[in-house]
């Protein structure tokens, strides 16, 4: 076991509180993990600090393309074993993690609390859903049964799958875990051995969960955790020829660029979860209530930094000014800094917040609640819940996604206009819809350019259904059988009788 392994593991909030803050002179140095052991490093390392107090308390490598190139082959050398190792077995691994991960949630949580600047009660939330991205796939691969017809003309065809070797698994900042896991756990389950990658920011729950993978009995190579940044550590990672698919989530531009650097390879699957800005679209006949909480979780659960988060809230004109009304209020009771509202991921990302920010000031935007933040924050990256009204539709403050604690509200008259102004936006992530009308719930969603639709609830999840976004929010979907097409490869056997 690593030294800062055992130096983490088996504590609880207020002693991992203690040991960061401690840190600082001598930060937890942490190891990426190959062929089932933690490697030693003497590389260049990326400061993690914690957003809640701006001190640095780890470092995180920021491994090389020969690192990288080492964990690869680690993980196509483990292929032939591990995909034709029985379900069964498998599913019986991926059960153990997820049990080991329930025996440290605590552990887990308040690592990723630290790390990320949510909640400790968010926190929880995620790591519980780590858990069962394991228990589902565990679950998935002993009961999927591939088809079988017999045609017309008496010919038996039926489909065979194949694991398709080694991947790539990259995921953000902002739900480390839940969304390293949401790609780890199939992966492993259809077969497939890989080298993950968590953001250079957000490391230490992966690396937590490298010591599961070993306690588990997970064999050498199947799972590899490469620390690092974009460059060189992910890009290295995704442009490998060994690499044969690559499950991204991540901003667009990323995404873009990892299709560019993939092209020319053509047989790479290429899954990508990028980001959005999302709509939630509020009708008189709604329970406003009711729409106020919706619409105020959409809005700010993990301050605003959940692709999913609905930033952009349109509301019918005759009930505007009511609904603005109870929705600062309640935003004000119920989203306070420091409780429910984190801090944000780091110093780089509090000023883009800001600048967007001091965008809205200068364009005149009506700050109903908050306010521009300082320019140097002292201690942590706090940003209070920020609920502008005033903003053009044409402004960067309402296209772009500013992954925050900040919605706009603007008004509409229509339903066809609410739909397109939904609709007026490159990305097509998510979209929440808010009325007690059926037939306007139906004919709203279907016309909707998103590939989450909401009615009258918020980042529901079932983990069989299609996740993912249109336009330039993805490409792809993932969950259930999504996922098994993503990680295995098809034939069609057929066989005259
Ligand atoms: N659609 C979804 O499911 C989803 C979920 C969460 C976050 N997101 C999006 O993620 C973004 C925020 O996260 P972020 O800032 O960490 O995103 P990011 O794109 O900067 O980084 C994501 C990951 O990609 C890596 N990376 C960066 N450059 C790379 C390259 N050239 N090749 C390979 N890997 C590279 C990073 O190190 C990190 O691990 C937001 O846009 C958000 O909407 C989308
Ligand atoms: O921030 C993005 C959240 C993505 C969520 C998922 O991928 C999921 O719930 O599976």
């Amino acid at each position: 076991m690593s030294n800062t392994l055992e130096r983490v593991s088996n504590i609880d909030s207020e002693q991992a509180l203690e040991l960061a803050n401690k840190s600082e002179i001598n930060p937890l140095l942490l190891q990426n993990y190959v062929n089932g052991g933690f490697c030693r490093y003497l590389g260049p390392c990326i400061d993690s600090v914690n957003p809640q107090t701006g001190k640095t308390f780890a470092q995180v490598p920021n491994s090389s393309e020969d690192e990288v190139a080492k964990a690869v082959a680690a993980a196509k050398q483990a292929f032939p074993l591990w995909s034709k190792t029985p379900k069964s077995q498998r599913s019986c691994i991926l059960n153990r993690i997820a049990d080991l991960i329930a025996a440290r949630r605590e552990t887990f949580a308040a690592w990723e609390s630290i790390d990320q600047g949510k909640p400790l009660a968010r926190a929880r939330v995620e790591i519980e859903r780590a858990e069962s991205n394991f228990r589902y796939f565990a679950g998935y691969i002993l009961h999927d049964e591939g088809a079988a017809r017999m045609t017309d003309d008496n010919c038996l065809t039926y489909e065979h799958r194949s694991p398709l070797g080694v991947f790539a698994l990259i995921s953000p900042w902002n739900m480390p875990l839940y969304l390293l896991t949401w790609k780890i756990a199939p992966c492993i389950a259809f077969g497939c051995t890989g080298v993950a990658k968590p953001s250079e920011m957000t490391s230490m729950s992966a690396f937590l969960l490298a010591g599961v993978f070993q306690e588990a009995g997970l064999p050498p190579g199947v799972m590899n955790i490469v620390f690092g940044a974009g460059l060189p550590t992910g890009s290295a990672l995704v442009r490998s020829p060994i690499v044969r698919g690559v499950s991204f989530t991540g901003g667009t531009a990323t995404g873009l660029q990892i299709r560019k650097d993939t092209i020319e390879d053509i047989g790479k699957h290429l899954s990508l979860e990028l980001g959005g800005k999302n709509p939630t679209l509020v009708f008189p006949d709604a329970d406003m209530q009711e729409a106020v909480k919706l619409a105020a979780t959409a809005g700010f659960e993990n301050q605003g930094e959940i692709c999913l988060c609905g930033s952009r809230i349109y509301v019918e004109r005759t009930v505007f000014d009511d609904f603005v009304q109870k929705f600062v209020a309640y935003v004000s009771a119920s989203y306070k800094v420091g409780e429910r509202v984190g801090a944000v991921v780091s110093l780089a990302h509090y000023h883009k917040v800001r600048s967007y920010l001091v965008q809205a000031e200068k364009e005149g935007a009506h700050f109903a609640l908050g306010e521009v933040p300082v320019e140097t924050p002292a201690g942590g990256y706090w940003i209070k819940p920020t609920i502008l009204t005033g903003v053009s539709t044409s402004s960067v403050v309402m296209r772009e996604e500013i992954f925050g604690p900040v919605v706009t509200i603007a008004p509409f008259d229509a339903e066809e206009e609410a739909i397109s102004l939904a609709n007026d936006n490159p990305n097509g992530l998510a979209a929440v819809v808010l009325t007690r009308d059926g037939a306007r719930m139906r004919r709203v969603a279907e016309q909707l350019e998103a590939g989450l639709v909401w009615v009258n609830c918020w980042l529901v999840r079932q983990l069989a259904t299609p996740f993912g976004g249109m336009k330039s929010s993805g490409t792809g979907r993932e969950g259930g059988s999504y996922s098994r097409d993503v990680f295995t490869t098809v034939r069609t056997v057929h066989l005259p009788m």
